[in-house]
């Protein structure tokens, strides 16, 4: 049993290290006189971020992602409940001893006239320093071990008013590190990165989160990042209900469709992407050529070229507006004749030895006209016109182009 004053187990043993709980919090803002208005963002929530974890915090826009991470920090008081890290109430922890079990990287820009990337990053261990702020030996070696594993060593002598957003976000991130904090919570740290860093910077915070220990809980809108790298999600609906679970059964449940589903955009629980959801004017069919590769040691293997060339086919002809069945008839049909050369990606013309002849990549039909079209691309303007004639037709005879419904596209 635990003191509650402490966390410290009473027999003595060492303490146990449970990550962040939530018990009935209630998030919001005060407001009026003497702070007596107030207006609750999210009430009643439950919820645990282990240590060795990486949580993403996951809604919509408003939802109230912000509000909860700058309570979780200490910036805002919670309106109800409590929050406890590794069994301590947070509300019992003063600015300093707080500073060094919480590291934040927030959506505000940190205001840091002539420091340059190393200074910014020694800020983080201010917590730890004495009252002269001198740093030591091992100090100095904690900022440069935060440098180098968000990779930004080479940024360490720039000033970080000269950085680009990306390079900044980057270094903002290290100075968290170098809090040594057992939590660390970052608001949308990806909004300003490229693909490439934003996964990386998933794969930090995962193995960060493994290797030291901590606890991460990060908010973020790159909905299909985040259920690729995640170990919990905390998924916050529309309803102000705080859902947490594995990205898998929140997937399964249909909790992540229900909350981000859209006129324009639907979750494909399948393959946990967002694809546009277009009006669907008819259905369309896929074939390919008998798929070649087999592994050498004789298993069969699925053809990677195979899943490129199907997968952007389908996104050519959803985004026209067909809604693509995997069998049966169809209105629209595409088989492409050979596949591309070498592997390459599927962004051109389509044949054996890359079809520099121009000789047809796809036999189409629609409606009772057959056509040879070379490229993908040729093949995306032509499914593009049938749908327009399609929608055409329907209007003139007032019959409407077929329901999503009808075309199966929101199963
Ligand atoms: N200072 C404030 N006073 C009162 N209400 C606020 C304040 N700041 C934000 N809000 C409101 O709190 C709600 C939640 O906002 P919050 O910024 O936490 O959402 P969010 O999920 O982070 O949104 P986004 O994804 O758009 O960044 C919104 O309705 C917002 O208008």
């Amino acid at each position: 049993m635990a003191s509650p004053k402490t966390g410290q187990p009473a027999d003595g043993s060492a303490p146990r290290l449970e990550g962040l709980r939530l018990e009935g919090l209630a998030v919001g803002y005060r407001a009026g006189r003497a702070g007596r208005r107030t207006r609750t963002v999210l009430a009643g929530l439950d919820a645990t971020a282990a240590r060795g974890d990486l949580t993403v915090l996951l809604g919509p826009n408003g939802a109230g992602k912000s509000t909860l991470l700058r309570t979780l920090l200490g910036l805002q008081p919670p309106l109800g409940g409590r929050v406890t890290l590794d069994g301590v109430d947070l509300r019992s922890l003063g600015p300093a001893r707080r500073a060094r079990r919480i590291g934040a990287v927030l959506t505000e820009r940190v205001d840091v006239a002539m420091m340059t990337a190393r200074d910014v990053v020694a800020l983080g261990r201010h917590p730890h320093t004495g009252p002269t702020g001198a740093r030591t030996a091992r100090d100095e070696a904690v900022v440069s071990w935060a440098l180098a594993a968000v990779d930004a060593e080479h940024l360490a002598a720039r000033a970080l008013d000269e950085l680009s957003d990306g390079e900044r976000q980057r270094v903002m991130v290290a100075r968290a590190l170098a809090q040594e904090p057992s939590l660390l919570l970052l608001d949308e740290p990806s909004a300003f990165l490229d693909a490439p860093s934003r996964v990386a910077l998933a794969a930090l915070l995962r193995r960060l989160a493994r290797e030291r220990g901590l606890a991460v809980v990060v908010s973020t809108h790159d909905l299909e990042l985040a259920l690729r790298t995640a170990d919990q999600v905390w998924l916050l609906g529309r309803d102000g209900a705080l859902r947490a679970g594995s990205p898998e059964q929140l997937t399964l449940d249909g909790r992540i469709a229900a909350v981000f589903d859209g006129d324009e955009l639907r979750f494909d629980p399948a393959s946990a992407t967002f694809t546009p959801r277009p009006p669907v004017v008819g259905t369309a069919r896929i074939s390919l050529p008998t798929p070649a590769a087999t592994a050498a040691d004789g298993r069969d293997e699925p053809d990677p070229r195979a899943a490129a060339l199907r997968g952007a086919l389908e996104r050519a002809l959803a985004r026209a507006g067909w809604a693509v069945r995997a069998a049966g008839p169809a209105d629209l049909e595409v088989a492409a004749l050979a596949y591309p050369a070498g592997g390459r990606p599927v962004d051109g013309r389509v044949g054996p030895g890359g079809n520099a002849g121009g000789e047809a990549g796809f036999r189409c039909a629609a409606d009772g006209v057959t056509r040879a079209l070379a490229t993908i691309a040729d093949v995306a303007a032509w499914a593009r016109a049938q749908a327009d004639a399609r929608a055409a037709r329907a209007a003139q005879t007032g019959a409407g182009p077929a329901s999503r419904a009808d075309g199966g596209a929101r199963s």
